[in-house]
């Protein structure tokens, strides 16, 4: 099978995990690599375009998780290469919700709908704990009134649905940048690409990035893996790092040959894939408040998340004149599927409700249909929490963006601390353990290989999934599991050879197998047996 154009191992995707993972390789002297790249450019969620005068980030626009006592790599990386970022602080959005007249509603108001959307969560977790315990408990009252579908909006849907405790502020700080650089936040993985493929004047000129393959096909065997590209290429290699988003492997993109194990696709199936739609409006002259505490503003209307979630961007770009409203799920589906300037109107009627008739029209729109990319299908995975208890398996997500609320309650003396928080904390002890514990083992069956395909990307990532440092770390994790792959199978050929050949060769005189289908299959040594044995995830027993 071995041919001058097989490589040791194929990345498929160059986006920040699959960029990581051929540094890493490169670093262990694993040169023979090739990256597939299905799109035009390198950068894949993490994406500018200019709008306006300024880089738009379509995809990731902030660092998450600065200030803590661990240092979050991807800050690491932006202040190497010099990235300008500016501090964003969105906890002040609950102090500028506007109604469909325009007021803004005060804060005493603001403060008893948000108390009644977090005690409704809290009864939620407290029916899930009672649904736990076979008992049968209230559901409770769900959000009505246009404050209320904001702020529970706000909660659920703007920030990832995340599971608690959240790694990334615990390791890396509670502190967020945006990213507010006209190279864009993809700057950071040209600089990366640096390292181990050819460069010059900003630009990849190295023949083993490969952009426009669409990976179609994926043959595997115990002896490597052959990989079809829409254009009808074939490439071979040893192993191949997968690091196509949660969206894609749900998807029929990409086929395998033979077929991924169930657990596997069960796996990838039970996991969630995010929209995050940042729509980008420029307009010709301000007529939004400004300010501190103004950077962000809310919309309360009757429909929940209908263009509920704005933001200026005269913090990063003064005098860009530009507002950033965020649609998520099925309003982004339903955004996606329409013209922009349906959009465009849409919008507009909802700044005329906020500020008056007479603001000016926006000059350009910028919708980023992430849904709708076939190379995407989202924006980043989701681990809903789930159990195998029947009664609940239905509940897939427990918001946490209140509890990170509740959590910066806490440290911040904020007054909108709500009353019960420690017997919230208290109740949610129990059913969070064990429901986390779940979620993480899910992760790690996405994050499993296949005998020789490894799967990278933010979704691999069992603490920081959903990130641009989740995938910048899980390529890293992955390759050097990779590494430890290659050393051992390294081993096994040569305690092979000495244990075939020498015993083979004396008493026959000829040998019929090669070394490579000597070696036993890689798949079994990779899962996690005990995770599938158990049944904790609610997955079929493995088959492989
Ligand atoms: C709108 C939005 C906002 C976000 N905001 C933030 C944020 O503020 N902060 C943050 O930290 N994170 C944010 N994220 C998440 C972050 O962008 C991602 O977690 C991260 O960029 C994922 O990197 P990745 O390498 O795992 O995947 P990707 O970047 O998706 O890379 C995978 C690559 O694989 C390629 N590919 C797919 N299929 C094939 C195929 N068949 N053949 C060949 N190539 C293929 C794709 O084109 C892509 O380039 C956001 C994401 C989105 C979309």
């Amino acid at each position: 099978m071995d041919s001058p154009s097989r490589s040791s191992v194929i990345i498929i995707g160059a986006g920040v995990s699959g960029i990581s993972a051929g540094k890493v390789l490169a670093e262990n002297g694993i040169e023979d690599m090739i990256i597939l790249e299905a799109s035009d450019r390198i950068g894949g969620r993490i994406r500018k375009e200019n709008f306006g005068g300024v880089s738009a980030e379509l995809g990731a626009g902030w660092i998450a998780g600065v200030g803590g006592k661990e240092s979050n790599p991807v800050w690491e990386l932006a202040s190497q290469s010099g990235l300008r970022t500016c501090f964003s602080d969105y906890s002040n959005a609950r102090y500028n919700i506007y109604d469909r007249s325009g007021k803004i509603f005060p804060s005493g108001v603001a403060a008893d709908s948000y108390k009644k959307a977090v005690d409704a969560a809290i009864e939620k977790l407290r029916s899930l704990e009672a649904n736990l315990d076979g008992e049968v408990s209230e559901q409770p009252c769900s959000p009505k009134t246009p404050i209320e579908l904001a702020i529970d909006f706000i909660l659920h849907d703007f920030e990832m649905a995340e599971v608690e405790p959240i790694s990334t502020y615990v390791d890396f700080g509670e502190r967020e940048f945006l990213v507010a650089d006209n190279r864009g936040y993809e700057h950071l993985l040209y600089k990366m690409a640096e390292n181990f493929l050819f460069t010059s004047e900003g630009k990849i000129l190295d023949n083993r990035l490969k952009l426009n393959k669409v990976v179609r096909e994926l043959q595997h065997s115990r002896n490597g893996v052959v990989v079809k590209t829409e254009d009808g290429c074939v490439y071979e290699a040893n192993y191949v790092i997968l690091s196509a988003s949660i969206g894609v492997l749900q998807s029929d993109l990409i086929s395998f040959r033979p077929p991924l194990p169930r657990w596997k696709t069960e796996a990838i199936e039970k996991c969630e894939v995010m929209i995050y739609t940042k729509i980008f409006l420029k307009f010709p002259y301000k007529f939004w408040p400004c300010g501190p505490g103004k950077e962000f503003f809310i919309y309360a209307h009757e429909r929940r998340g209908y263009y509920t979630f704005w933001q200026h961007m005269e913090n990063a770009y003064p005098g860009s004149n530009i507002l950033v409203v965020t649609l998520t799920n099925g309003e982004s589906k339903r955004v996606e599927a329409q013209s922009d300037e349906e959009t465009l109107e849409e919008a507009m009627g909802v700044l005329r409700d906020m500020f008056g008739p007479n603001i000016p029209n926006a000059t350009d729109i910028l919708v980023p249909r992430w849904w709708n990319n076939r190379f995407q299908r989202g924006s980043y995975s989701n681990y809903p929490i789930i159990s195998d208890n029947q009664d609940v398996h239905n509940i897939k997500v427990i918001p946490i963006l209140f509890l990170l609320h509740i959590f910066l309650c806490f440290h911040s003396g904020c007054t909108w601390r709500f009353p019960c928080c420690s017997c919230f904390i208290e109740k949610r002890g129990k059913i969070k353990r064990e429901l986390h514990n779940a979620s993480l083992n899910l992760a790690s069956f996405v994050q499993a290989p296949v005998g020789r395909i490894f799967f990278t990307g933010e979704h691999t990532s069992e603490r920081f999934s959903g990130y641009v440092h989740g995938g910048y770390l899980a390529g890293i994790d992955t390759s050097k599991s990779l590494l430890e792959e290659m050393r051992k199978q390294k081993e096994r050929e040569s305690e092979s050879q000495a244990f075939l050949l020498e015993p083979l060769l004396a008493l026959t005189g000829s040998l019929t197998l090669t070394q490579t289908e000597a070696v036993p299959s890689l798949h079994k040594c990779d899962i996690p047996t005990q995770l599938y044995l158990g049944g904790q995830v609610g997955l079929q027993e493995a088959i492989l």
